[in-house]
């Protein structure tokens, strides 16, 4: 695997487009933080951090260690004592005893109140650092620089941070907006195609629950959708940003509305346990989408078109859109952990309609067996 080209400093360029979401600890209006969406971004860090940092942890994968150490090296620069943590790649970073370690070199260090975090990678490293910082003393600042396009337009956005257990994904975290989120679009040129298509299910979902103009612009050219250097990306990163920005600002703490980006999830997180995160989650989300739509048509809450339309359009991205029979059992273990549970009720997020999200209270598990006959191969 290649590593992103490294991002240049200076000088900060006028082309950046500036997405302020509310409420959190960073430095943009009244409590809330900025996601800059440009190329060459990195020379924003400083002012991202803020004048009262003097210590920064730059937490990275392996995968990812020269731009870890570019952003050290850049953080040294410009006045601040810096240090890395290179953290396991993808999934197996998301672990308790990878924060452990990352709360030893924060301890070791004398990293106070005063001093932050910093995530370079994708969604895996954002969670995990995100909930570094989160529990570092009760509190410290964090930044997100996502390398991923599903970090960018979703992971690095809106505060949640966690790790995985044994038992199932994301179950121990918090939610920790970060001072600020840089997606700079350079490092997309380095990803891997099937990494980019992962985070595309992430600019689906938000197309079929907030905004469907999403939709047409993939429907449009679902070969420039994946292109890293078309416009069209570049929309489809800020449509996204805009949704995840537009909720999170309303419902941080997941009280109510927030549950909308959590669609196609309840299949998901259960089928990437199944699967010991051998999946990459954007796939697992295609196939959770899937299943969601299935599930609201065969309630009559969702008409035709628009579930064979979930189907129709993540297929041309070549995203899965079915899951092996025989795992049944598995699955609905899985489901049952679900954050959005309240007791022995299973609830999963369906559509009333394109653009029209709503939560749903499954009456019978049996229909969510009889679901998954749809959705199996
Ligand atoms: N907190 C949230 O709101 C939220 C939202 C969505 C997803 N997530 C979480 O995000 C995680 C998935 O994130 P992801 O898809 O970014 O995966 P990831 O973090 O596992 O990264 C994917 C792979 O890409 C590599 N990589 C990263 N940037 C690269 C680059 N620029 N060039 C080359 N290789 C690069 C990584 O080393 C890794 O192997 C899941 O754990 C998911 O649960 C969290
Ligand atoms: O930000 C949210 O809220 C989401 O649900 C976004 C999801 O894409 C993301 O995968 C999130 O990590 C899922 O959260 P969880 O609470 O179901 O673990
Ligand atoms: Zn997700």
């Amino acid at each position: 695997m290649t590593e992103p080209n490294t991002p240049s400093t200076e000088p900060v360029p006028d082309d950046a487009t500036v997405i302020p979401v509310a409420g959190g600890s960073g430095s943009a209006g009244t409590g809330g933080y900025d996601v800059v969406v440009g190329k060459g971004l990195l020379g924003r860090l400083p002012g991202m951090l803020g004048p009262s940092v003097r210590r920064v942890l730059v937490i990275h994968p392996r995968a990812l260690r020269a731009t870890g150490d570019v952003v050290k090296a850049d953080l040294e620069t410009a006045g601040f004592q810096a240090l890395t943590a290179e953290i396991p790649d993808a999934e197996e970073g998301k672990h308790i005893q990878v924060a452990a370690f990352c709360w030893q070199v924060l301890g070791q260090n004398d990293f106070t109140r005063s001093d932050a975090v910093v995530s370079v990678g994708g969604g895996s490293v954002s969670d995990v650092a995100g909930f570094v910082a989160a529990t570092w003393l009760r509190g410290v600042r964090v930044v997100h620089f996502p390398t991923t396009l599903l970090g960018m337009v979703d992971a690095a956005v809106g505060g949640k941070a966690g790790i995985n257990t044994a038992e199932g994904k994301n179950l121990v975290g918090a939610f920790h907006p970060p001072a600020g989120v840089l997606a700079d679009l350079d490092t997309l040129l380095t990803l891997p195609p099937n990494e980019l298509v992962s985070g595309l299910a992430e600019v689906v979902k938000c197309g079929f629950i907030a905004d469907p103009e999403i939709l047409t612009i993939i429907e449009s050219s679902p070969e420039q959708a994946q292109n890293p250097h078309s416009s069209q990306l570049r929309e489809l990163i800020e449509r996204s940003i805009a949704v995840k920005a537009q909720v999170v600002s309303n419902d941080l703490r997941e009280a109510g509305a927030r549950e909308m980006l959590n669609y196609g999830h309840t299949l998901a997180h259960a089928i990437e346990l199944a699967e010991r995160y051998q999946w990459r989650h954007g796939a697992a989300v295609s196939v959770g989408l899937v299943f969601a739509a299935e599930l609201a048509r065969s309630v009559g809450r969702l008409d035709d078109a628009t579930a064979d339309r979930h189907r129709t359009i993540l297929e041309s991205l070549g995203l899965p859109t079915s899951y092996s029979s025989g795992r049944w059992e598995t699955l609905l273990d899985g489901i049952r952990r679900d954050k959005k549970n309240r007791g022995d009720q299973l609830r999963f997020v369906l559509l009333d309609g394109l653009g029209k999200p709503t939560t749903y209270d499954v009456p019978d598990a049996s229909l969510l067996f009889a679901t998954y006959q749809e959705i199996t191969e």
